[in-house]
């Protein structure tokens, strides 16, 4: 399975001092699984949970689920300590708070150096000097572990001083954005979170959202949150069944050589078939994971 036909539709965060939460990802249906030393963790519990973290990760037992440690920023007491001890853990993938630029992003990757191959850098994109260097950003990954970018739009919101509306209209231009430079450096994108633990009606529709943007999947806060979400970014049935009468056609001996054609009454070009095939891998990954 290629890095960007890997299911990301959920990624849930927990604090990593919450012994219970981490326990009980192991048996949750999340594709990421992302221990927080960030945000979620008071600063008196700051070397708890690093410890936690890193004994969780060494432990294993989470099963397909990808294990991604985020740590503190390294302009606070604890970010370089996490970044080492990360590091040393090596899950896969170490997510780090509030980038603003290149230079950040190769600040990380130095203070990885240690960690072994298979752990992928990710960044939090959540700041407002970010959105202006989004392209800046992506290119890095040519030199670094860079592979995937997380929305963090609750610190956008705050540095903002934007509301956050049922549209998240004030984030849209950030947002897609984001997801246009990912794409145009091959990283892969999860939107922000949902705040609203009991609103499911509204995390529906905040996911149908996303997935309209083209986000891989979605940051979440709570286990609620994960079948709806993991429903939205799953393709359905028809788009399956659509992506292998398009993949069909274009195989047929009759149409080789050919870059445009009618199927079904509508057109299709090699583009998208090339979607077709990506719908159709994520899909068999999913299908793998579920049978798994
Ligand atoms: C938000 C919470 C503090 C709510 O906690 P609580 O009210 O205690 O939850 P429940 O009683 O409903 O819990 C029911 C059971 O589910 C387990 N649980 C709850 N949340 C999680 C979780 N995230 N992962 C795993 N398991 C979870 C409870 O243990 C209960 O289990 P049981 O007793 O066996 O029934 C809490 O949900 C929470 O801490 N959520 C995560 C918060 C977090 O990590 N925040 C940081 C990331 S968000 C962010 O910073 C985004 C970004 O940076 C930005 O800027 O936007
Ligand atoms: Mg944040």
């Amino acid at each position: 399975m290629t890095d960007l036909a890997r299911p990301r539709r959920s990624a849930l965060y927990m604090p990593a001092s919450n012994a219970k939460a981490v326990e009980k990802a192991r048996t949750l249906d999340a594709d990421v699984i992302i221990l927080d030393l960030e945000d979620a963790v008071a600063p008196e519990m700051k070397l708890a949970a690093r410890e936690a973290a890193v004994a969780a990760v060494k432990a294993g037992g989470f099963g397909p689920r990808e294990i991604v440690i985020r740590t503190n920023g390294l302009d606070t007491p604890w970010g370089a300590d996490d970044l080492k001890a990360a590091a040393e853990a090596g899950p896969d993938a170490v997510l780090v708070p509030k980038v603003n630029d290149a230079a950040d992003v190769h600040a990380y990757e130095a203070a990885l150096h240690a960690a072994p191959l298979h752990t992928r850098l990710w960044t939090m994109i959540e700041t407002a000097k970010a959105a202006f260097h989004l392209w800046e950003i992506g290119e890095a990954a040519r030199t670094t572990r860079l592979s995937a970018w997380v929305m963090g739009v609750n610190d956008l919101a705050k540095e903002m001083r934007a509301r956050q509306t049922p549209g998240r209209e004030a984030f849209l231009p950030i947002l897609s954005l984001a997801v246009a430079a990912a794409r145009g450096h091959g990283l892969s994108i999860l939107d922000g979170v949902h705040n609203d633990i009991e609103d499911l009606t509204a995390l529906e529709s905040v996911c149908g959202q996303a997935v309209d943007f083209g986000f891989d999947g979605k940051t979440l806060i709570h286990p609620k949150h994960l079948e709806i979400c993991n429903r939205a970014f799953s393709p359905s049935d028809d788009e399956i069944a659509w992506s292998r009468v398009v993949i069909a056609a274009f195989a047929a001996p009759e149409n080789a050589g050919k870059g445009a054609l009618r199927v079904e009454g509508k057109m299709a070009e090699r583009l998208h078939l090339v979607q077709a095939e990506r719908l159709v891998a994520v899909s068999e990954a999913i299908a793998a994971k579920t049978a798994g």
